[in-house]
């Protein structure tokens, strides 16, 4: 917790070859992001990390980023014809400012996504995204905004792709969702029922609606809430014991400390309207 009285600081500073900002309160909370991707690569709350960053990832600006919240746009994974998770997760973003309030202190960052898209992409929009990650006590809160500058409906799918720490995901779970309902399962390519809780277990990738009254993450005795607003769906990922061999940038056995739960657009196309914004956030609490 952080003591009344104390004010955050921002710094910046290099993590490898990444520009890094930092927000802490001495002795307190604190959060890391990237320029690269605008991804959050910390979060310490409550004296412990609650992002997992893979010790395997990449953090020499050339790739994606395995941990910490990649910020996938303007295409979820492989639903659709451009690069898969799209591209803002592989470029730097500009940094914006920082502001440093007593209770509350924020990081903003910004890109023009046309403008940074991979040679041979055919993506006909102008548009600006603003990534916000706003610190306070115990609360972590990651802000999307996407302002449509062009003259014709933009049309995007996308998430917040949280990588959450965990001390043994074969004992943890996810829950909050009302009874019923379907979600769609990535790994079976078949709709799924919405159950209640979800085990964190094995092999996980599903397309959940939004929760109206948000999520809790129990790890053992450590609990997280997980809330979102404007994001329709969760998708909730764990890539197993045996994808996770075959992925580069996780170490032996990784996948029992990681599991992701993202704000996404991923089932239905979002729109955004000529000059207007479309703003989502996941915010993540000590519970
Ligand atoms: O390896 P990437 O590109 O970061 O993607 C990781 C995962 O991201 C999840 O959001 C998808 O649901 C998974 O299907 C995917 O495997």
């Amino acid at each position: 917790m952080n003591s009344a009285g104390d004010t955050p600081v921002h710094e910046r500073v290099a993590l490898q070859q990444l520009a890094c900002h930092r927000l802490y309160w001495p002795g307190g909370d604190a959060v890391c992001v990237a320029e690269h991707g605008a991804q959050v690569l910390s979060w310490m709350a409550g004296g412990s990390e609650r992002l997992y960053l893979s010790p395997r990832a990449v953090l020499d600006g050339s790739a994606a980023i395995r941990g910490g919240i990649p910020v996938c746009w303007p295409q979820f994974s492989d639903r659709g014809l451009l690069p898969r998770h799209g591209w803002v997760r592989q470029v730097p973003w500009r940094f914006a400012r920082a502001e440093l309030g007593v209770a509350e202190a924020s990081l903003r960052f910004e890109i023009d996504p046309a403008a940074c898209r991979p040679a041979g992409v055919d993506w006909p929009h102008r548009c600006r995204l603003a990534l916000t990650v706003t610190l306070s006590s115990g609360c972590l809160t990651v802000s999307l905004a996407i302002h449509n500058e062009g003259p014709t409906v933009l049309p995007f799918t996308g998430a917040l792709h949280t990588y959450l720490a965990l001390d043994d995901a074969n004992r943890a779970s996810v829950s909050g969702w009302p009874d019923g309902g379907r979600g769609w399962d990535s790994v079976r390519g078949t709709p799924c029922p919405v159950l209640p809780a979800l085990p964190l277990q094995g092999e996980i990738d599903r397309i959940l609606p939004a929760a109206s009254e948000g999520l809790r993450v129990d790890d053992g005795p450590k609990r997280l809430g997980v809330a979102q607003v404007g994001w329709s769906d969760t998708v909730v990922w764990n890539p197993g014991p045996d994808k996770a061999a075959a992925m580069a940038d996780l170490p032996p056995g990784g996948e029992r400390r990681l599991a992701c739960v993202e704000a996404a657009q991923a089932l239905a196309v979002a729109e955004v309207a000529p000059g207007a914004t479309w703003v989502g956030h996941q915010r993540l609490v000590l519970a």
